[in-house]
């Protein structure tokens, strides 16, 4: 059994005019411990693909299993960290932490809660900021409290939309960096289903890329990626296989029917 099977899904949004197809016929497998990117142009789907792992949206038609029972809603198994930063302002980081550990464990004593919270905000280099509000941390800051948080909570799934797409290039890299440790390091490997737009990063992190196609969202490609882990980004850039499985993976990515609509492109 897959940690996460898709089977047939198609997801119709209901306006009052008409009905948009989201996702067409969507089938795949995710082992557990794996970690798949879904990439894509923009609107083919990937965020509503995630919303249905998530369980805030259900198919229209097929079926979502996560351990082989259909999602019918969320579950603390799963942790999901956003482009925007989700952290309550109101709280300092170490409490932030520990709000989302609290909610998978609710009769935890205070001080193991802020301890569990303490040893993630470590883990992600924020030791040092933890009374900090989040209006006192960078963006880069910011998305490392949610990751922190995100792994306190213990899921067994992470799910991740475009989580370094608001952050300069720099802490891209950081924090891309900073999660392949902390995956490749981890003791007991999270299943993580990681959206986004930029093949390099998709590349660096993940053991298989799911290409998505707009109009209506489907599955292009499936690609397996094998060089060896744990990854070093710059001896990974630098080589040949690299270069030659970027291009080929750049070609199919824009070998998609697109069109100017307003001055932008389209994807078909
Ligand atoms: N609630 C909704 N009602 C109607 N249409 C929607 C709704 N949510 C999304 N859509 C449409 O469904 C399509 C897929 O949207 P989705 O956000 O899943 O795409 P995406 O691949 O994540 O896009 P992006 O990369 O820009 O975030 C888009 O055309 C979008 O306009």
């Amino acid at each position: 059994m897959s940690k996460i099977e898709i089977n047939n899904v198609s997801l119709d949004y209901f306006g009052k005019k008409d009905t948009f197809t989201a996702l067409k016929d969507i089938s795949f497998a995710i082992e557990e411990g794996e970690f798949v990117s879904i990439i894509g142009a923009s609107g083919c789907g990937k965020s509503t693909l995630l919303s249905i792992l998530e369980g805030l949206n259900s198919p229209t038609e097929g079926i979502a299993r996560i351990d082989g029972s259909e999602i019918t809603g969320t579950g603390l198994e799963r942790a999901v960290v956003f482009q925007h930063y989700s952290l309550f302002p109101w709280m300092t980081a170490l409490k932030n932490v520990a709000y989302g550990v609290r909610q998978v464990n609710r009769k935890l004593p205070k001080k193991k809660l802020f301890e569990i919270a303490d040893e993630y905000l470590s883990k992600v280099g924020l030791s040092k900021f933890k009374q900090k509000y989040p209006a006192q941390l960078s963006g880069g800051m910011q998305q490392r409290v949610a990751i922190a948080r995100a792994l306190a909570m213990s899921p067994s799934i992470l799910l991740m939309d475009e989580p370094f797409g608001a952050v300069d290039a720099k802490n891209r890299v950081i924090l891309q960096e900073l999660l392949l440790q902390l995956w490749e390091k981890g003791e007991d490997k999270k299943t993580v289903v990681f959206v986004t737009h930029d093949i390099d990063e998709a590349i660096l992190l993940s053991d298989r890329i799911i290409m998505m196609a707009a109009n209506p969202g489907r599955i292009k490609k499936e690609i397996q990626i094998n060089f060896p882990r744990p990854r070093n980004r710059e001896a990974l850039v630098q080589s040949k296989e690299y270069a030659n499985f970027r291009k080929e993976l750049m070609s199919s990515f824009f070998n998609e029917k697109s069109e100017k609509i307003h001055g932008a492109e389209v994807a078909l």
